[in-house]
Formats: C-alpha cells, sequence, structure tokens
C-alpha cells in the first residue's frame, strides 16, 4: 500500500470531502509500514475496505416550529465498519454537519473504538439542524421527526447511536422517547441516556475525565504530574466541562475556555465555584461565554482561540480544525509541554507536525477522547445484562481503559530515539485489531 497514491485515489472519488481526506490521510501515512508486512491484507483489498464506510443513510427531517412553519433538515448515518461490534458512534446536530464531516467522524471512530479494547464498529450521524435560539418543544419534535426517520437501521445489536455536539442529555431523552413510541421496545438503542431509564453513572463525565486520565498518563512518562499546571482549554460543552472538573481535581490551574463566539481567559484560574457557573451558565440558560467574562471581571476575547495564551499545557474540547499552524508555533514558543485532543481532529496535519518536531507530547482525539465512547459500551453492558454499576466500578474502568490505550500508544509509536509518536501508535493499535477481524471474516 502507498498512502499518497490511495489517499489521492480517494480525493479524486470525493474531492469535495477535505475533512474525510485529511482524517483518512492521517492513519495511512502511519499505518504504512505496519500494513505492508501483511501481504495478506493488500490481497484483500483491506485498505480500500477499511477506508470507505459500510453504507451512508441520508434523508430528509420534516418537523413543525412554534410558528407553524414546517421546516426541513437534512439527516444522516454512517456506518463505517462493524468487523469488531455493532457500529457505534455519536450524533451531531450542527449547521456544519455534512457528508464530509461525518465520513470523517465515522472513519476516526472506527478506530478509537477498536482501542478501547471493547467490541465497537465505527459509525457517527447527525443533521444540520442548529438548536441555538429553538424552544425546547421544537427541539423535541425535531428529535422525534429524526428519530421516525432513523429508527429503521439501529438497533442494540445493530448500531447504537449516541450524543457529540448539540446533542446531550435532553435531545438523548427525546430521541429515546420516539424509538419506544414506534417499536414498543425498550432497549438500549441509544447511550448517554438519563440515569432513570437505562444510563450509566459516568456517561457525562466521561470525554472529559478520560482526557485527563489520559494526559496524566503521558505526563507520567516525563516524570510530570498535573499539579500547578496551566491549562488551556477550549469550548464550554460537554467534553470541556467534565475536562475542567477534572483538571481543577487534579490541582491544576484551568486558565481559559470558549464558545464558538469567543474565548474568556482568567488568570486566577477557573475554579469549582466558577466551574459551577459555566454548567449552569451553558447547561440550564444555553448562555455566551461572554458572560463569565463580565462576572468575574476578566479578559473576553471575541472570534478568538485561546492559543495565543501563556500556559504549560492545552487540550482543544471544541472541534474539528481549532488548532492551526500558526497557533501551534504560538503555543510551542510559549513553552507548552502536551496537547491533549478532547474535540475530534482538533488539530490541523500542519499543527501536529510542528508539536511532534518539537517532541512535546500530543495526543490524538482517538486516544485521548476514547473515554466517552468507552464507558457507553459500559452502558450497554449494564443493559444487556439489566444491572447498574455503581459510579466507582464505572470510574475504575474507565480508568484501566484510558491506561491501556495509553500502554497500547506507547507500544506501537515509540520511536528509535524514545519520542512517543501518540498518532502512529493509536493508528496502529487501533487498526490491526479492525484488520485481522475483517480478514478473518471475509470478504
Ligand atoms: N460528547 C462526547 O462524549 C464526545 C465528544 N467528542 C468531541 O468533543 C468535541 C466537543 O463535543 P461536546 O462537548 O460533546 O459538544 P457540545 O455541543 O457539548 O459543546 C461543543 C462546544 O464547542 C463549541 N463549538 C462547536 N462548534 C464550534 C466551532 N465551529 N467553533 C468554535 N467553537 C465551536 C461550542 O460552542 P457553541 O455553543 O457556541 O456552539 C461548545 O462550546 C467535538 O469535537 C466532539 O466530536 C469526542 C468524544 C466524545
Ligand atoms: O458514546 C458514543 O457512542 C460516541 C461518542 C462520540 O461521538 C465520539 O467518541 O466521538
Amino acid at each position: 500500500m502507498n498512502a499518497k497514491e490511495v489517499t489521492e485515489s480517494l480525493r479524486s472519488k470525493f474531492p469535495d470531502q477535505p475533512e474525510y481526506i485529511q482524517a483518512v490521510s492521517q492513519v495511512l501515512e502511519t499505518i504504512q509500514d505496519e500494513y505492508n508486512k501483511h501481504p495478506e491484507f493488500e490481497k484483500a483489498n483491506l485498505i480500500e475496505r477499511l477506508c470507505i464506510p459500510d453504507r451512508i443513510i441520508q434523508f430528509r427531517v420534516n418537523w413543525v416550529d412554534d410558528k407553524g412553519r414546517v421546516q426541513t433538515n437534512m439527516g444522516y448515518r454512517v456506518q463505517h465498519n462493524n468487523a469488531i461490534g455493532p457500529y457505534k458512534g455519536g450524533l451531531r446536530f450542527h449547521p456544519s454537519v455534512n457528508v464530509s464531516i461525518l465520513k470523517f467522524l465515522a472513519f476516526e471512530q472506527t478506530f478509537k473504538n477498536s482501542l478501547t479494547t471493547l467490541p465497537m464498529g465505527g459509525a457517527k450521524g447527525g443533521s444540520d439542524f442548529s438548536s441555538r435560539g429553538k424552544s425546547d418543544a421544537e427541539i423535541m419534535r425535531f428529535c422525534q421527526a429524526f428519530m421516525t426517520e432513523l429508527y429503521h437501521y439501529i438497533g442494540p445489536d445493530e448500531d447504537v447511536p449516541a450524543g457529540d455536539i448539540g446533542v446531550g442529555g435532553r435531545e438523548i431523552g427525546y430521541l429515546f422517547g420516539q424509538y419506544k413510541k414506534l417499536t414498543h421496545q425498550y432497549a438500549g438503542i441509544l447511550t448517554g441516556k438519563g440515569l432513570e431509564y437505562g444510563g450509566s453513572l459516568i456517561r457525562p463525565e466521561a470525554t472529559g475525565y478520560g482526557n485527563v486520565y489520559f494526559l496524566e498518563d503521558m505526563l507520567k512518562t516525563r516524570g510530570e504530574t498535573l499539579e500547578g499546571k496551566t491549562v488551556l482549554v477550549s469550548g464550554s460543552g460537554n467534553v470541556a466541562q467534565y475536562t475542567l472538573e477534572k483538571l481543577i481535581a487534579k490541582g491544576a490551574k484551568p486558565l481559559t475556555c470558549s464558545d464558538s463566539d469567543g474565548y474568556i481567559y482568567d488568570p486566577e484560574g477557573i475554579d469549582e465555584k466558577k466551574l459551577k457557573f459555566i454548567m449552569d451558565l451553558k447547561n440550564n440558560g444555553h448562555k455566551r461565554i461572554r458572560e463569565y467574562a463580565e462576572k468575574y471581571s476578566v479578559k473576553y476575547v471575541k472570534g478568538g482561540k485561546p492559543w495565543c495564551e501563556k500556559a504549560d499545557i492545552a487540550t482543544p474540547c471544541a472541534t474539528q480544525n481549532e488548532i492551526d499552524e500558526q497557533s501551534a508555533g504560538t503555543l510551542v514558543k510559549n513553552g507548552i509541554i502536551a496537547v491533549s485532543e478532547g474535540a475530534n481532529m482538533p488539530t490541523t496535519p500542519e499543527a501536529i507536525r510542528i508539536f511532534q518536531d518539537a517532541h512535546i507530547l500530543y495526543s490524538p482525539g482517538k486516544a485521548s477522547n476514547a473515554g466517552g465512547v468507552a464507558t457507553s459500551g459500559l452502558e450497554m453492558t449494564q443493559n444487556s445484562e439489566r444491572l447498574k454499576w455503581t459510579r466507582v466500578q464505572v470510574d475504575d474502568k474507565l480508568r484501566e481503559i484510558m491506561n491501556s490505550i495509553h500502554k497500547n500508544c506507547v507500544k506501537y509509536g515509540t520511536e528509535s530515539d524514545g519520542y512517543i509518536n501518540y498518532v502512529k501508535g493509536a493508528n496502529i493499535a487501533g487498526f490491526l485489531k479492525v484488520a485481522h477481524a475483517m480478514m478473518a471474516q471475509g470478504i
């Protein structure tokens, strides 16, 4: 396999899908040598079968707004690969959603899910629907209409969606309720459910907590801890909030967080009380992060990203391609020692190269944000056995899974000079399991 040739061939097949090509290209570059040790993979044309999704389901979603007008959105589910388990991955509701973004996310999800050690294939879905400015009733009607189309294609042993950007506990509840109405089945067809109806303790916290556990493991390789470290966080949604919570608990000092309008910089650090304010602002009021700056009289940078601020660590927790080459250069110049991705593909390829050339600790999202889907896997297990685990049980298991992902990255990613290339490690470890399963199952 020649990674460049395969990437170019996919680019010419899918010229309007830059995010998908970006994700594929990065994985192929890093697995090429390992792949070429297995002539049987090439004979089975494994690479094309692994890069192109099994299927893409696309549908129209019609719903009625509060003024009685009929609205139309697009809905999608990309079922990428189910070699190691049922399709699994979140739903994103955001105006930017398109086939390229969902294909990149489903592709990444396949490797991430493989890394978790749990039996889950990769998928992703969503809609170009925006909940911004919508009433609760409108969001409910949209979720019901979306599930009315999606329910044909999901099931506890077939495909199990969850949340992502714009899809939290509220949306999961409405989606679950509609599935139940349509099928008369009370089944584990979604994860991230409320605790009263089959959800798992720690699932809401899991992506952020897992991100910090992974960061701790990375720092340990250099004899460092989080105690006293200053941290730049982006985003202020689910992943950012629980990354902040765990960072504070570990004695770190987060200085920033953001939303799509801008970021706040708090030189005193975001503490537990201030985090509670952020959670209330975002989860109950659906308001803007600017209000934090107004309440605590700190700097607010409209339209900016926090990467020009000075700190020890950065953890992007908002969206794809939010750290570009210039931001990476600034972070390195300012003495950053570690970057841990809470979001999916938040760092551009050029920026990754800058981090790696500077030999800083850098983890790709498919490794450091895998705690969310891993805990979704634990929710599926609890649903299947009709039992509920304690908070400590789930958190211990999450810690163990993040630790095993870190070990696998070290195993497959350590370079001859001792530098741990976490991108390479995560990609090879994730790939090998899926590849062997695909080979065993025939064409
Ligand atoms: N939830 C989960 O369990 C997991 C999520 N992830 C990834 O983590 C990231 C964040 O997801 P999550 O916290 O769940 O989502 P949320 O919807 O809870 O929060 C998203 C945050 O990112 C900001 N944001 C979204 N789009 C943009 C943009 N284009 N530019 C700047 N800021 C933006 C939002 O700001 P605003 O409110 O202004 O839109 C918000 O603060 C995503 O990349 C997601 O794929 C990865 C693994 C699991
Ligand atoms: O919990 C899940 O199934 C998916 C989480 C997710 O969307 C992700 O890992 O990017």
